[in-house]
């Protein structure tokens, strides 16, 4: 099977998106987009056993390291960062290094953004290994690490020099985190692209059993639209918001019910679905659309009610410190259907408090 390429272009800075089979091990592609000396690569205690050797095979002669962290959601913090800089240091790492971020968004997330912050600013390479990180958190460039207060409050736009998508990799991801990748695929569709939504349903059966062919064909295609907003609005002054469809909900629950409990994709399902419903009652989408949508979820296995254990009004102060909010008030993506995100600023916060506690995440545990 051939790799895919891809581009993100951002004016004069341009990088590639390749994403097929063998790419951890096809070094001299990656290598050709490091400059210097010097690589970190920055990892986990799941995924280091399984392809680290690989990514460092690639490295010879180079001064390089490793740095494994604990896996978790949980782990996205501050306090990792600061092992990447010491790492950094240790390394001798200095303007020229390069950090690779070897493992799914959580890794991508945290390393890109210790990437953004070392000596001001240094470059970084994506290898996504997760379903998750191949369609969405490693092409962009928004990077962040978590606080006890919310999801990626602290953060920097900082694009990688590539983004190596190895799909051998997706042979041993596990299948709940599989179907988490599914939902941000369908987000893609849900939110701009009314054809790619039909396209995942007339193949749902086949990305739900993993067949490669629709498979490579729903990663290139979520990676190149992805590609084409932020080429538009790299620092989301206006239409990359839309691509926060679902979040705003998803992030809430993700953070009240302890980082790790849902799967980020699944929260950003049940937040589709709550975006979709607030939508309906603000009188701006019928109920037939949110129904093709929680129906085109449940079919990609994903959950599609939010858990007990959180309250509507926990809920609702932690939407209240969402990044796109503005002068105090709800902005947050709704739709008018299928493919017809936008944004919407001034939400009424007793209509979202309705509808969280209609579909039961007022409900305590
Ligand atoms: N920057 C962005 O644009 C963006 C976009 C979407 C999501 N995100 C962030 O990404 C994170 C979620 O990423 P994720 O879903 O990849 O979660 P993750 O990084 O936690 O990875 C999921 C799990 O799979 C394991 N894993 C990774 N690759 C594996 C492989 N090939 N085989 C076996 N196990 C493997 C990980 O160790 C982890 O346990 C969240 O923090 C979310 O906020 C960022
Ligand atoms: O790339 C973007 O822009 C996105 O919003 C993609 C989201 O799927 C992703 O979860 C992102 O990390 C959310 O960003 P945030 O700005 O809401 O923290
Ligand atoms: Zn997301």
């Amino acid at each position: 099977m051939s790799v895919r390429e891809l581009e993100v272009a951002l004016g004069a800075r341009r990088y590639p998106i390749w994403i097929g089979p063998g790419l951890l091990g096809d070094a001299a592609r990656w290598r050709a987009r490091m400059r210097g000396r010097h690589a970190l690569v920055v990892t986990n205690a799941t995924v280091a056993p399984l392809y680290l050797e690989r990514v460092r095979a690639g490295l010879a002669g180079l001064a390089h390291d490793a740095l494994v962290l604990p896996d978790g959601e949980s782990f996205k913090t501050l306090d990792s960062c600061a092992r990447v800089f010491d790492a950094l240091a240790a390394l001798g790492a200095t303007r020229d290094a390069c950090v690779l971020a070897l493992g799914g968004g959580v890794i991508g997330d945290l390393a890109g953004f210790a990437a953004a912050c070392w000596m001001r600013g240094i470059d970084f390479v994506q290898m996504p290994t997760t379903l998750l990180a191949m369609v969405d958190s490693s092409v962009g460039g928004k990077t962040a690490v978590n606080l006890p207060a919310g999801k990626n409050l602290v953060g920097a736009f900082h694009q990688p020099r590539a983004v190596v998508a190895d799909t051998d990799t997706l042979a041993t991801l596990p299948a709940r985190e599989y179907r988490a990748g599914l939902a941000e695929v369908a987000k893609i569709g849900a939110l701009g692209d009314a054809a790619f939504f039909a396209w995942l349903e007339a193949h749902a059966d086949a990305l739900a059993g993993r067949a490669s062919d629709a498979l490579i064909e729903a990663i290139a295609h979520a990676c190149a639209r992805k590609a084409g907003v932020v080429a538009r609005d790299e620092t989301e002054q206006g239409e990359r918001a839309l691509l926060n469809f679902g979040h705003t909900f998803g992030h809430a629950l993700e953070a009240e019910l302890g980082y790790g409990t849902l799967l980020h994709g699944e929260a950003v399902a049940i937040g589709m679905l709550l975006a979709a419903r607030l939508s309906a009652r603000l009188g701006l989408a019928g109920t037939a659309d949110a129904e093709r949508l929680r129906a085109l979820l449940t079919r990609l296995g994903l959950p599609v009610d939010a858990p007990p254990g959180a309250g509507a009004d926990a809920l609702l102060a932690r939407m209240a410190l969402d990044k796109k909010n503005e002068a105090g008030r709800l902005r947050l993506i709704l739709w008018r259907g299928i493919g017809r995100a936008e944004i919407a600023a001034g939400v009424d916060a007793g209509a979202v408090r309705a509808v969280l506690e209609e579909q039961g995440a007022g409900r305590r545990a």
